[in-house]
C-alpha cells in the first residue's frame, strides 16, 4: 500500500534525557504542531531529527530513540553538533531565515554552512531513499530542506515529490542577493508542486525562478525541459476542533482542576470590575516584533493612564535557537526592557506585564487564549502565524479581540480582526484602545466570521488540499497528449525508418538542432552538427529539409558547405542541395516601412529587445528583456500590430519569445507540404520546438512522425525534452541510413 512520507527537520517530539531516562513532550512551533493531526489520522511516516544532537544521546539509549519515534510512526534523523552548527545554526537559521524574513542585515554567508546545509540535506534525502517504494508521495517541509527534492529527483525521478514553504518568500530583490540563489531554486524545483501560505510569496517566488534561472512561468506553472513544477497558495489551517474542544472542556471544568496559571490570571481580573489581560504569545524571534509590541504599550499605558492597574500584558515568550548571537542579544533586550517598563508602572498591587520565558504545556496555553480578551501579535514578518487562529478557535463564547499585524501570512485571512501595522506604535495603541472599547455585540459578529472559515480551512482540510494538487500533477503528467520518446519507441520509429524506400526529414533550427542564444547571430551550428546532416543527407534514400524562420543569407553562409536543403523565413525561401536559393512564395514587402516604426517604439519602451530584419518579415526579440515585462510587452504588440494589418494579408506569429509579422499565406504547415507534392515518401519526420512548427504538425499527413521539442502544448504526436535529446535521435537515424 501506498504511503506519505512527511520530512521536516524538526519532528513533532522532542526527545530529552532527565535522570538517564529518556522523555518525550511535543516540539513546539507552527509546522510541528499544526501537521501533527494530518500525520495522526493518516498512513503516513515522518522523518525528521528528535532535538538532540547525536553527542548528547548516550550509546546505550540511541535506539531507545528510534523505538520511541518509530511508537508514533517517526524515523529519527540523527544529526551530530558539528552538522546542527553548520546546518540548522547555521544555514539554516543566520542565512536563510533573516534572508526570507527580510533582515538582509542579519543575513551571513559562509561558505562552510552552505557546505554542512547540502550534507545534511543529502542526509534526509538518503534516508527519504530508504523508506520510499513506487507510488508514495513525498511531502518535503521548509527552509531547512530546501535541497531535498532535487536530491531525492535524481534518484527517484518518476517520484511524486511536494515541497511546502512555511516561512515567507522574499522578493526578488532580496533573495537576489543569495549567493547560492541558483541552487537553492533548483533544489526545489525537484519537487512537482510547491506550495506557499500566500499568493504574494508564490508570486515572489515564480518572479525569481523567471528572472534567475529563466525558465518558462505561465500562471503559476514553470516549464522545466522535463517537467512541468506547479506552484501555488495554500493558507495553514489549525486543527480546529481541538482548541474549540479543549476550550469547551476548560470552561466545564471545575475549580478544583483549575492550574495555578488560571488562579492567578483569575486573580488579576477580579482585583478591579474592568481588568482586562492582554495576550501575547511567540517564540522569542526577531521576527515576531515584540521589541515593538513592549515599545506600544508603554506608549499606550503613558497615553492612557487610567488604564494603569487595570490592564496586563501576559507574554509568553518560548525560548529558540539560542546559540545564534541575534537570539541572545534579543532575550537580553527583552529582559531589559520588560524590566524597565515594570520599573516605570509598576505598583505595590499590580505589574504591567507579565513575562514568561518557557515554553508551556497545552492545558496551559488554553488557559491563556481563554481568559485573555484580547491577544496582542505583532510580528514583522511571520509565514503563517498559528497562534492567531488558535486563539480566535479557543473563543468559544465568540468574544475576544484579535489585534494582528499585516506582516502575518494569517492577517490575509484574518480580516475581521484589527490589522495593524507593527512599525507604527501608535497605530498600535489606537487598536488596544479601540479593543478595549469594542462592544461585545461586534467582537462577536467578528469572532463568529473569522471561526467559520478557521472551522472551514483546518489543517485537515489545507493539507488534504496540498495532497489532492500534488496527485493531480501525476495525472498531468501521464495524460500529457504528446508521448515522451523512450528507448522503446525510438526503436519503433527506427524500424519504420529502416523499412522505408523514400524518406524526408523537415528539421527545425534554432531550439531543435542548437539551443538559443542572447544574441540570434550566435547561434551557428558546430562541427559535429554540421556532420550530422550532411552524413543523414548523403543517403540516397534520405533528403533532409532544414526549415527554419530564418533569414536565407544567414541561414545560407552557415550551411554552405554542406549538401541540404533549406527552407529560410518560414518558407520564402527555398535553397537546393546545389546552394541556389528560389523564391517561392510571392510576397510583398512594402509594408515593412510601416510596420517598422511601432515596434521600434517598443524596442526603445523595453530594454533588452531588438528587432531582427528578413527579407520578408521583421521579427521582435525579447528574450534577453526583464521576463515579466516581455511578456507583457509582447500581448500589447501582439494586439497593436494585429489591429495595424488587418486586411493586408499579414499576421502576427508568436514564437519563443519572439513576434514575427509576415505574410498570411507563408508557414512551415505550406512550406513543408510544398515539398510531398510529386514524390512517394513512404516515411515523413518533422521536428521543431516552437509555435510555428505546429504547422507542419498539423499539415504534414496524419502517419507522419512529428515530433515536440520541449514540454509544451502541442499537435506532435512525440515529444523530446531538449536539443541534446534531439542530436540522441538523429545519431540513431544516422546509424540505420
Ligand atoms: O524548529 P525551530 O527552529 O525551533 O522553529 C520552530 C518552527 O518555526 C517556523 O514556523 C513557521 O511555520 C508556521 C506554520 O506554517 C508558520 O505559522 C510560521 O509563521 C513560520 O515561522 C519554521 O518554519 C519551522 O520549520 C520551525 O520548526
Ligand atoms: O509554549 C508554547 C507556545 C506555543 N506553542 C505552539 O507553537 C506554535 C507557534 O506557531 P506559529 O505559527 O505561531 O509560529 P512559529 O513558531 O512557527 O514561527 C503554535 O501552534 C503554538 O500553540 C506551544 O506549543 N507551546
Ligand atoms: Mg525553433
Amino acid at each position: 500500500m501506498s504511503k506519505t512520507i512527511i520530512i521536516s527537520n524538526r519532528l513533532p517530539l522532542q526527545i530529552s534525557i532527565s535522570e538517564d531516562h529518556l522523555e518525550v513532550t511535543p516540539s513546539v512551533g507552527g509546522l510541528a504542531t499544526g501537521l501533527k493531526s494530518f500525520h495522526k489520522d493518516g498512513d503516513s511516516i515522518w522523518i525528521g531529527w528528535p532535538g538532540m544532537t547525536e553527542e548528547e544521546i548516550p550509546e546505550n539509549l540511541k535506539n531507545k530513540v528510534q523505538q520511541k519515534a518509530r511508537e508514533e510512526n517517526c524515523v529519527a534523523v540523527h544529526l551530530n553538533a558539528n552538522e546542527i552548527d553548520g546546518f540548522y545554526y547555521g544555514f539554516s537559521n543566520r542565512t536563510i531565515w533573516p534572508l526570507f524574513h527580510y533582515f538582509m542585515e542579519y543575513t551571513e554567508s559562509d561558505d562552510d554552512y552552505w557546505h554542512t546545509y547540502k550534507e545534511v540535506n543529502q542526509k534526509y534525502a538518503d534516508e527519504i531513499l530508504k523508506h520510499y517504494k513506487e507510488g508514495d508521495v513525498i511531502w518535503v517541509h521548509d527552509y531547512q530542506l530546501l535541497l531535498v527534492p532535487n536530491m531525492v529527483r535524481e534518484q527517484a525521478p518518476d517520484a511524486i515529490i511536494g515541497f511546502f514553504n512555511h516561512i515567507p518568500f522574499p522578493s526578488y530583490e532580496v533573495f537576489r542577493t543569495l549567493p547560492w540563489r541558483d541552487e537553492v531554486l533548483q533544489g526545489m524545483l525537484g519537487a512537482d508542486l510547491i506550495g506557499f501560505h500566500t499568493y504574494d510569496y508564490e508570486r515572489h517566488f515564480l518572479s525569481s525562478v523567471s528572472r534567475i534561472l529563466r525558465h518558462q512561468v505561465d500562471f503559476n506553472q514553470i516549464t522545466l525541459p522535463d517537467r512541468i513544477v506547479k506552484v501555488d497558495s495554500f493558507p495553514m489551517g489549525i486543527d480546529y476542533k481541538k482548541f474549540e474542544q479543549a476550550a469547551l472542556d476548560h470552561y466545564e471544568s471545575t475549580s478544583a482542576d483549575q492550574s495555578e496559571l488560571q488562579k492567578r490570571l483569575d486573580h488579576h481580573l477580579e482585583s478591579t470590575p474592568d481588568a482586562k489581560l492582554i495576550l501575547s504569545i511567540d517564540r522569542l524571534d526577531y521576527t515576531k516584533g515584540i521589541a515593538h509590541r513592549i515599545r506600544a504599550y508603554e506608549y499606550f499605558l503613558d497615553k492612557n493612564p487610567e488604564y494603569i492597574e487595570k490592564v496586563r500584558l501576559v507574554m509568553l515568550a518560548v525560548p529558540s535557537r539560542s546559540n545564534v548571537p541575534q537570539y541572545r542579544r534579543l532575550k537580553r533586550e527583552i529582559d531589559e526592557l520588560v524590566g524597565r517598563i515594570n520599573g516605570k508602572f509598576s505598583t505595590v498591587s499590580w505589574t504591567p506585564i507579565w513575562y514568561f520565558y518557557r515554553s508551556m504545556p497545552f492545558e496551559n496555553l488554553i488557559d491563556l487564549y481563554t481568559t485573555c480578551e484580547i491577544a496582542l501579535l505583532t510580528p514583522i514578518r511571520d509565514g503563517m502565524n498559528l497562534v492567531a487562529k488558535e486563539y480566535i478557535a479557543t473563543r468559544t463564547d465568540h468574544t475576544g479581540v484579535l489585534i494582528l499585524s499585516e506582516m502575518a501570512g494569517a492577517a490575509h485571512e484574518m480580516n475581521e480582526a484589527l490589522i495593524i501595522n507593527p512599525n507604527n506604535f501608535e497605530q498600535v495603541a489606537e487598536a488596544l484602545k479601540t479593543a478595549f472599547e469594542m462592544p461585545k455585540e461586534e467582537q462577536i459578529e467578528r469572532n463568529k466570521m473569522l471561526q467559520k472559515r478557521l472551522r472551514r480551512y483546518s489543517v485537515e482540510k489545507w493539507a488534504g488540499d496540498f495532497m489532492k494538487s500534488l496527485r493531480s500533477t501525476k495525472e498531468n503528467r501521464e495524460s500529457f497528449q504528446s508521448i515522451k520518446i523512450n528507448s522503446e519507441i525510438t526503436q519503433e520509429i527506427m524500424t519504420k525508418f529502416q523499412q522505408a524506400e523514400r524518406r524526408i526529414l523537415f528539421i527545425d533550427y534554432d531550439g531543435t538542432l542548437v539551443n538559443f542564444t542572447d544574441k540570434p547571430e550566435n547561434a551557428r551550428p558546430d562541427a559535429d552538427l554540421k556532420e550530422l546532416i550532411r552524413d543523414l543527407n548523403a543517403d540516397d534514400k534520405t533528403d533532409v529539409i532544414l526549415i527554419s524562420g530564418r533569414d536565407k543569407d544567414t541561414l545560407g553562409t552557415w550551411w554552405k558547405d554542406v549538401p541540404v536543403e533549406l527552407i529560410s523565413e518560414h518558407g520564402v525561401w527555398m535553397r537546393q542541395i546545389d546552394g541556389e536559393w528560389e523564391l517561392s512564395e510571392n510576397v510583398k514587402s512594402e509594408w515593412m516601412d510601416a510596420v517598422r516604426p511601432v515596434i521600434e517604439n517598443f524596442v526603445d519602451r523595453t530594454p533588452g529587445t531588438f528587432i531582427e530584419e528578413k527579407n520578408y518579415s521583421l521579427a521582435w526579440h525579447y528574450r534577453k528583456a526583464d521576463p515579466e515585462l516581455g511578456e507583457i510587452r509582447a500581448n500589447e504588440l501582439s494586439t497593436t500590430l494585429k489591429e495595424l494589418i488587418s486586411n493586408r494579408g499579414l499576421s502576427v506569429l508568436e514564437g519563443n519569445k519572439v513576434l514575427e509579422i509576415k505574410s498570411s499565406g507563408v508557414n512551415k504547415g505550406k512550406a513543408s507540404t510544398k515539398k510531398l507534392v510529386g514524390k512517394d515518401y513512404d516515411f515523413i519526420f518533422a521536428i521543431g520546438d516552437d509555435w510555428t512548427d505546429e504547422y507542419m504538425f498539423e499539415d504534414l499527413p496524419e502517419d507522419s512522425v512529428t515530433v515536440k521539442v520541449g514540454i509544451k502544448k502541442t499537435s506532435a504526436r512525440y515529444y523530446v525534452e531538449g536539443t541534446l535529446k534531439v542530436r540522441t535521435l538523429l545519431e540513431n537515424f544516422r546509424k540505420n541510413n
